[in-house]
């Protein structure tokens, strides 16, 4: 897809990566919905970006993606604003071992919730234009990783979800793409040092030896991983696709085994 004039919602993008696929996105011309809940980063971030790429451009929306009423208004807003719908980011999420069930809601929820509802608006066979939906997912979906067990259950998940879309017998009437990144260690609030011996200390993470291990690891860079996400969105052959990204690799699609071809049938 040419991104540019296309129009984005983008989850959890007053900061961090959410940002920078922002950043990414309006660089390339699109117009772009920066969702978040939280209001003040939000609106500091969009008020950036409109000095930089235009006040006709760029929006903040509140939007919690918890609540299914709240995703679907603020993608009603985004096509009343800017009159269509094209790409959605699903990359709003959390770390939070003692809030399980809350992490669950927002980094499967989220996605599961921002992907049926995205469909409603992008379905060709809806009156949409087709598009394309990238989901944020992390090299802990596909690692045994025992200090954050219930983040790793939940990208695994959406990594399960966004394949099986990208498997989608339909995908001619609605003619949406479904992808995501997995990143690793990402130079973002999520972790910096203090913020995660914040979230030891008070029990939000399952492990010390986390601080020892995110502080030594290399980072990739929020801007790495909003390349990766535009490749996703410009390469319309892609969809179903798993793209990793550890820092100094370059970006590999993951393949997994195709277990029934060696079932004797
Ligand atoms: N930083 C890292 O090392 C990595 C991060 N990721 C994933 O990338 C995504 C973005 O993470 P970062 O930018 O690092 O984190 P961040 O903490 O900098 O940004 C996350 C954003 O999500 C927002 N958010 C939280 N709950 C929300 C909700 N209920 N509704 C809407 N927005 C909400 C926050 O307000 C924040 O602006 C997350 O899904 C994270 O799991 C994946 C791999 C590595
Ligand atoms: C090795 C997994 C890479 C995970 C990338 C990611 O999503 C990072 C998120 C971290 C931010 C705060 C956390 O609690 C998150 C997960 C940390 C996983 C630590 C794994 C350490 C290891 O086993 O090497």
């Amino acid at each position: 897809m040419q991104i540019k004039d296309k129009v984005a919602f983008i989850t959890g993008a007053a900061q961090g990566i959410g940002k920078a696929v922002t950043d990414a996105l309006l660089q390339k011309g699109a117009y772009v919905a920066v969702c978040d809940v939280d209001s003040d980063t939000g609106e500091q971030t969009v008020t950036e970006f409109a000095k930089q790429y235009g006040d006709d451009r760029v929006i903040f929306l509140h939007c919690d993606v918890t609540k299914k009423d709240s995703i679907k208004s603020a993608m009603q807003r985004t096509t009343d604003k800017f009159g269509r719908l094209d790409i959605i980011g699903n990359n709003a999420g959390i770390t939070n071992e003692k809030q399980y069930d809350l992490c669950v809601d927002i980094n499967l929820g989220g996605v599961v919730r921002g992907t049926w509802l995205g469909l409603d608006f992008l379905r060709k066979d809806k009156g949409g234009n087709g598009g394309v939906i990238i989901n944020m997912a992390s090299m802990a979906g596909l690692m045994a990783v025992p200090m954050v067990p219930t983040y790793a259950a939940t990208k695994a998940g959406v990594i399960g979800f966004t394949r099986s879309w990208g498997a989608s017998m339909d995908y001619d009437q609605h003619q949406v793409r479904v992808n995501c990144i997995c990143p690793g260690f990402t130079d973002t609030q999520m972790t910096k040092e203090e913020t995660v011996e914040e979230k030891r200390a008070k029990g939000l993470l399952h492990s010390e030896a986390l601080v020892a291990i995110m502080s030594e690891s290399l980072k990739l860079s929020t801007n790495a991983v909003a390349d990766v996400f535009i490749q996703l969105v410009e390469d319309d052959t892609k969809n179903g696709a798993v793209m990793a990204l550890v820092s100094e690799q370059p970006v590999q699609e993951v393949k997994f085994p195709d277990i029934f071809t060696n079932v004797e049938k």
